[in-house]
């Protein structure tokens, strides 16, 4: 077994979930399909709630952004309550929605607009959080060494708390020190990361990254933390150079922490 010896400086351990801690299958065949097949239906549903508008605002504002890109999918403004005009508005934010994640975009709208529409297929089990088989324990382990342990992901903190709440594992929420998504700052800008040390009260230096997207690796190195990248059955494939600058490590019981000399 090949072993990444976790520098003694290291105090704090940041995961990525999809593709880390959790298979993309999970995403991809799972989350990602109750989106697509569902997301008429909760906006018609609670359309005329404060979450569900704040929601669309922010959606609203990403089209914004999102002006110079082909194919966006303009949201317009409601002028009146017609029921007809309602129902454009919806399928505008249908097709947004399905235009964002044809394209697996990270926006901060449309993963706080999923977190929110997963909270009913968890609680009522239809749905349960997975990962693979070394995640829990290893997690375990590290926080018995005294490690704290934290979440990063593009998946809103919602979404992160429901994925850990509602688990095939049961309620292993207790196992984290701490959430951070999007909201941060994006995982490929370097700022994310010494903004998530500051909050968490370390130097980008007591923190061990681990992820599968050397993109946001490279991020975090940037910003002077230590990474490993996560090599999962399902990942993306690395290059010849990838594989020879970063640390690999293909299970979380390759990481050998100093304490367990
Ligand atoms: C609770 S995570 C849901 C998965 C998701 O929406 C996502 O974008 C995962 O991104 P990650 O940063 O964890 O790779
Ligand atoms: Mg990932």
């Amino acid at each position: 077994m090949v072993v990444f010896a976790v520098p003694a400086e290291v105090a704090v351990i940041l995961l990525d979930i999809e593709g880390t801690t959790t298979p993309i299958a999970y995403v991809k065949d799972t989350l990602f399909p109750y989106i697509k097949d569902n997301v008429k239906e909760y906006l018609r549903a609670h359309w005329e709630e404060e979450e569900c508008q704040q929601d669309i605002s922010l959606l609203r504002k990403q089209v914004e952004e999102d002006s110079n890109l082909d194919g966006v999918v303009p949201i317009p403004l409601e002028t009146g309550n017609g029921e007809d005009e309602v129902e454009q508005v919806i399928q505008a934010v249908v097709d947004n929605v399905h235009w964002q994640m044809s394209l697996d975009r990270k926006t901060t709208a449309l993963k706080q607009l999923q977190g929110h529409m997963w909270r009913a297929a968890y609680a009522t089990g239809r749905m349960k959080g997975e990962f693979f088989q070394d995640v829990v324990p290893a997690i375990r382990k590290w926080r018995e060494a005294g490690m704290k342990v934290y979440i990063y992901s593009s998946g809103s903190v919602e979404a992160q708390k429901l994925l850990f709440g509602y688990s095939t594992e049961g309620d292993i929420l207790e196992l984290f020190d701490g959430h951070f998504d999007t909201k941060i700052g994006h995982k490929v800008e370097s700022e994310s990361y010494r903004r998530i040390a500051s909050s968490i009260g370390c130097s980008t230096n007591n923190v061990l990254f681990l992820t599968d997207v050397t993109r946001e690796a490279n991020a975090a190195e940037e910003a002077d933390m230590h990474v490993a990248v996560v090599v999962r059955p399902g990942n993306a494939g690395l290059t010849d150079d990838e594989k020879s600058y970063y640390s690999l490590i293909t299970s979380f019981n390759e990481l050998f922490l100093p304490s367990s000399t």
